[in-house]
């Protein structure tokens, strides 16, 4: 699928960047969550290091990975960044596997302000990036579901990218995938992943979860790794689950159902350039054109 010649290679795309790796393994956690905090923790650091030892450079553990998800458990399972409890033990875990991790996120308290927020520590327990959800899941769909971030929460005000052994990976929560601006922003600061934690649920989850995972990865022309909770369905909210790997070239390459599970596989950094070099819509834009139109 991704077959290509020297003369199907765009003008404009002939230098290619130079990635340190070719290519890596992801391991996308799907944890079972429940209202033992220190037990969800204990439970991410064994999948961390199982994830290492079938080979996984980058561990991603799914949305809200130490608490429930619910604005009612978000103030008491808080936590200081990166003081906290939770943080310590993905900083701990990350260098003790050796492995870079996606910590997901964690009810994180600021003063008095609280965040649905995403760490990331590198392969020597560094914290390498933080991501405050941007887009507030609030929702309302009459007699499905009604959902207010905003209540509890802040909004996050930053685009978070992050270089991990030459990579630039872009991070995104959960309803930040239904923004595509924000997937262009990281694509333009040269992402060729982006990794969302996400938990989606019974009602938007069958209709959106991969189809809005595809949009992103077709728009952009990159990867997109969608981390899940694994489904309980006595729990107050009912994740969707289906953590999903998904190409540049909008194909899904992997993906769980919604028991507790981990993904594994392959990412080739290479098919980003063939498929940007194949359909270049990037050079393509009609910038002139909208520029015109949006100040008219
Ligand atoms: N939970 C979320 O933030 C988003 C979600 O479930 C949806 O967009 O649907």
């Amino acid at each position: 699928m991704f077959e290509t010649t020297t003369d199907a290679v765009h003008p404009r795309f002939t230098k290619k960047p130079a990635y340190p790796l070719s290519g890596f393994k992801i391991a996308l956690v799907q944890l079972a969550v429940g209202p033992d905090k220190s037990k969800n923790v204990a439970q991410a650091v064994k999948e961390i290091h199982l994830a290492k030892e079938k080979g996984a450079q980058l561990v991603a553990l799914p949305e809200c990975f130490n608490s429930p998800y619910g604005t009612q458990f978000f103030k008491e399972y808080a936590e200081e960044v990166p003081s906290g409890s939770t943080c310590h033990a993905l900083s701990k875990a990350a260098a003790e596997a050796g492995v870079c991790v996606i910590g997901g996120t964690l009810p994180e308290r600021c003063g008095e302000k609280l965040y649905n927020t995403c760490t990331v520590w590198d392969n020597t327990g560094k914290l390498l990036a933080r991501h405050r959800k941007m887009h507030l899941f609030d929702i309302d769909i009459p007699n499905k579901i009604t959902f207010k971030e905003s209540d509890v929460l802040s909004a996050g005000d930053q685009i978070t990218t992050f270089e991990y052994q030459g990579i630039k990976i872009g991070l995104g929560i959960c309803y930040d995938l239904r923004f595509p601006e924000m997937a262009r922003l990281m694509a333009d600061q040269g992402c060729s992943l982006l990794v969302y934690p996400g938990a989606f649920n019974m009602t938007t989850g069958p209709q959106h979860w991969e189809l809005l995972g595809r949009a992103r990865a077709v728009d952009q022309q990159l990867w997109v790794a969608l981390a899940a909770p694994a489904r309980d369905p006595a729990a107050h909210y009912v994740s969707w689950g289906h953590s999903t790997l998904i190409d540049p070239w909008g194909a899904v390459r992997a993906h769980l159902t919604d028991q507790p599970d981990t993904l594994l596989a392959d990412i080739d950094l290479s098919t980003v350039d063939e498929v940007r070099s194949q359909i270049p819509v990037r050079v393509q834009r009609r910038t002139d054109i909208y520029d015109t139109i949006q100040k008219s």
